[in-house]
């Protein structure tokens, strides 16, 4: 199963550009992640691929079929967690799961399997039987997700599954969605957490400005910035380096390898200062930035 957005653009009633010119396919058994900062067209461009919005222009396609032309073909397809969640507040996770499921045509005895199934693997087996106002909203979300990943779906869509999750529950929603991808799931997620999608992501889509400018595996990515290391220097005023980065907190200078890292650091005189190996993030900057070229 894929998931193609040609040149897809939304503009909204006010006239704004919610997403401008967003390109990539979504291969079956990977997680696609859509990478970008608040305001940045991911939920437009979700939307348009769960059929909630009409294209302005360009296509969502969801393995060969047009979201607009075959809605109900493509929804019978795919399954959406979306960015804000709600789960009534007198039903228990298990009752909600049931629910969803039972809506999506699945068997009472198959939803009562695969809701044990996966509130178990989202860890929310303690609370099963709690009224949804007595989850926290990290539960909340988890259910959701449960939900998603139960619905069989195919192609499933995510936005923002892991925001307001603490750091052990992240792992979990991490590791539930790697499964689903290991069995053969199509996964579309959006976040704006850079190391987020340098674990999850098979096929990372920079969007900036309602464009996709970058696409590609995390190496791929990285490999788009010709340095390999920097140096990171905290709590300083000022550097007598013309050439850095102004993080606020934390300043950036960039190396062509770990020896003329070391050559540079040697020359800073700061409390602070580590030598990394590039990541995700140096390339979004450098790319997102507009040193790199922009790609479509
Ligand atoms: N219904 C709407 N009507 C008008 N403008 C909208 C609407 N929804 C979103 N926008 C605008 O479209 C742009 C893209 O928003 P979108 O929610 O798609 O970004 P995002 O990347 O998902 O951001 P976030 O990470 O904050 O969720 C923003 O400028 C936003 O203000």
């Amino acid at each position: 199963m894929s998931v193609i957005a040609k040149h897809l653009g939304k503009r909204y009633s006010n006239g704004v550009w919610g997403a401008r010119d967003v390109n990539f396919k979504a291969e079956q058994g990977k997680i696609t992640v859509l990478l970008g900062p608040n305001g940045a067209g991911k939920t437009t461009t979700i939307g348009m691929l769960t059929t909630l919005l009409k294209p302005t222009r360009g296509e969502a396609i969801v393995e060969g079929s047009s979201t607009v032309e075959d809605v109900w073909k493509v929804r019978k397809l795919i399954a959406l967690c979306p960015q804000d969640i709600h789960v009534d507040n007198n039903w228990s996770p298990l009752d909600a799961m049931k629910g969803y499921l039972m809506i999506r045509g699945i068997s009472k005895e198959e939803g009562v399997k695969r809701s044990e199934k996966y509130l178990k693997l989202l860890d929310l087996w303690e609370v099963r039987n709690i009224p949804a106002i007595a989850l926290s909203g990290g539960q909340r979300k988890r259910v959701a997700v449960a939900m998603v990943l139960a619905s069989g779906a195919p192609v499933v869509f995510l936005d923002e599954p892991s925001s307001g999750l603490d750091v052990e529950a992240r792992y979990v929603v991490w590791k539930s969605l790697r499964e689903e991808a290991n069995r053969g799931k199509t996964i579309v997620l959006t976040t704006h957490d850079m190391k987020e999608a340098e674990i999850l992501g098979d096929y990372v889509v920079m969007i900036s400005k309602g464009k996709s400018v970058a696409k590609g595996t995390v190496d791929e990515l990285k490999d788009r910035i010709p340095y390999t290391h920097k140096i990171v220097v905290k709590n300083a005023s000022k550097l007598p380096l013309k050439e850095h980065i102004d993080l606020g907190d934390r300043k950036i200078i960039y190396a062509k390898s770990r020896g003329e890292a070391m050559e540079i650091a040697e020359k800073i005189d700061a409390k602070s200062i580590g030598i990394e190996e590039i990541s995700l993030e140096d390339s979004y900057l450098y790319i997102v930035g507009g040193v790199g070229n922009g790609e479509n």
